[in-house]
């Protein structure tokens, strides 16, 4: 039996004001623009189009001229307010893209400048692209206001192309949590799921490609917190800066696009040990080259970063949007949970009933489902390391007086027959090959290897020596590296 349409609603914004929604799990909401013009974080809304949004998302249709939408499905909040703080966010845009614009000139300009050359010259580093470093507390909208800036950026009309960073590792960017990423944004990136943050990811989608998904480079730290490994955190920062730096160097129209970088709130929060902190924060301002930080509504973090960057950076205070909502404990672990299946499965929200043609952020709902297998290996095709476990001897086998000697970036093998492996259900990255020229290797080189994709162990089978391993991608991990780290998921 046909489930009856669900009710549709209109909403007429005035200029500058927007419509926040939150939604309940196993919700979904449809949003039509019927006139005028409309945005999400930055991505401009088509008109007669239905966009859909699910997986407890929370947003805002924000609109600069006005416009009418229609909604249909039914939020758990909704609201339009008409104190916003993205005029503050659209003049920090204007700022960043002077900078652009006076980046390309130089770079056009001054084609006979050998690079050494420019870093010393104080005119060329006063047309430096923006390099943007967001921190800030918990829920001070650093993700939304990243993905706004980014947004208007490629919206300038001038052909840019901005890195996107993502060093939070407790929300997953475009593909699991437990990573650090980056990307070159072409498009405007769309919010419809908190399972995509930063939109859609082309990594476990190798048959069906979204036209707007993105390619990034991902690497492993493998836990939520900072604190738990900060040196394989700072090293981790360093070597994605150098892919950085390789990819600008072959590609000075990305350089001047710029970059920006979105942190966890774990760079700004007392809880986090102040040296790591800082020890963290520094990598990412020299990996990274910044020359911009933004502190968004944190008035002590703003003194700090004064403190300590004043002299060389550009430091912003900008205003946190009262939209932002505050996210528990709980709805973060669902949305872990939403970001694995995203992963394995794909995207799949239902629309309201009645809404035909609804799309995720402009694809159509069927470009984004996936079909992951599962799939029985032996023990042996998969060597599988943890990164920095204390695994020797007990204190009482060393020798009188000799320190334990615990190095955090260890690469410690993990046996998948023995019982304290942690195995069962961890999420695994499985790490790009090593240099195949043998002179090229060194000791140290499984730390510096990026993300190929990720899988789940979900059973170990220790009489035979066999595990079953879940995964987007079909092919063979026989011979492969992974990693494990502290992140477990089991299908709900
Ligand atoms: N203006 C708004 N209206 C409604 N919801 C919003 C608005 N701005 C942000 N949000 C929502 O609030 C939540 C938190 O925002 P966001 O993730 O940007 O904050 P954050 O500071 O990056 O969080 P975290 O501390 O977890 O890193 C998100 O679900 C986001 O979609």
């Amino acid at each position: 039996m046909d489930q009856p349409a669900a009710e549709s609603r209109k909403w007429t914004l005035e200029p500058e004001t927007e419509y926040r929604f939150e939604l309940d799990p196993g919700t979904s909401l449809a949003v039509k623009l019927l006139r005028g013009q409309a945005e999400v974080f930055g991505a401009e809304l088509a008109e007669a189009k239905p966009y859909l949004f699910g997986c407890e998302c929370k947003a805002a249709i924000f609109t600069w001229q006005g416009c009418t939408i229609e909604v249909t499905g039914r939020p758990s909040t909704e609201y339009v307010s008409d104190e916003t703080p993205m005029s503050a966010y659209a003049n920090l845009h204007i700022a960043l893209e002077q900078m652009r614009v006076r980046a390309l000139s130089a770079l056009n300009g001054s084609s006979d400048e050998d690079d050494e050359n420019r870093d010393e010259n104080p005119s060329s580093r006063r047309a430096e692209p923006p390099r943007v470093l967001i921190v800030g507390p918990e829920h001070s909208g650093k993700t939304t206001i990243a993905k706004i800036l980014t947004n208007y950026a490629v919206r300038a009309g001038q052909g840019w192309s901005p890195l996107l960073v993502n060093m939070d590792t407790t929300e997953g960017g475009w593909v699991v949590p437990g990573t650090i990423s980056a990307a070159p944004v072409h498009s405007p990136i769309a919010t419809y799921s908190p399972a995509n943050p930063l939109g859609s990811a082309a990594t476990s989608a190798p048959m069906v490609l979204s036209s707007n998904a993105l390619v990034p480079l991902v690497y492993w730290y493998g836990h939520p917190s900072i604190n738990r490994n900060h040196l394989l955190m700072e090293r981790l920062v360093r070597t994605l800066g150098h892919h950085v730096d390789y990819k600008w160097d072959a590609d000075p129209e990305c350089r001047v696009s710029g970059l920006i970088v979105d942190t966890p709130a774990s760079f700004a929060s007392s809880s986090s040990a102040v040296d790591h902190r800082h020890q963290v924060i520094k990598s990412c301002v020299e990996s990274f080259k910044i020359n911009v930080i933004l502190v968004v509504g944190h008035e002590k973090l703003y003194v700090e970063m004064q403190r300590l960057y004043g002299t060389q950076l550009n430091i912003i205070k900008i205003p946190k949007s009262g939209g932002v909502v505050e996210l528990d404990f709980s709805y973060r672990e669902r949305v872990f949970n939403y970001q694995l299946h995203t992963y394995m499965y794909g995207q799949v929200i239902t629309a309201p009933p009645g809404v035909a043609d609804a799309t995720l952020g402009g694809e159509a709902l069927t470009d984004l489902v996936l079909a992951p297998s599962s799939t029985v290996i032996k023990f042996d095709d998969l060597t599988i390391y943890r990164i920095g476990a204390e695994t020797m001897a007990p204190t009482s086998a060393l020798p009188i007086g000799a320190p334990r000697v615990v190095s955090e970036m260890q690469p410690v093998l993990v046996d998948p027959s023995q019982p304290g492996s942690g195995l069962l259900n961890a999420v695994l990255a499985l790490l790009q090959p090593f240099n195949p020229d043998e002179n090229e290797r060194y000791d140290e080189e499984l730390l510096d290897l990026p993300v190929m994709g990720f899988l789940v162990v979900t059973s170990i089978d220790v009489p035979n020596r066999k595990m079953t391993i879940l995964a987007p991608n079909q092919g063979s991990v026989v011979g492969r590296t992974a990693l494990i780290g502290s992140f477990e998921w089991q299908e709900q």
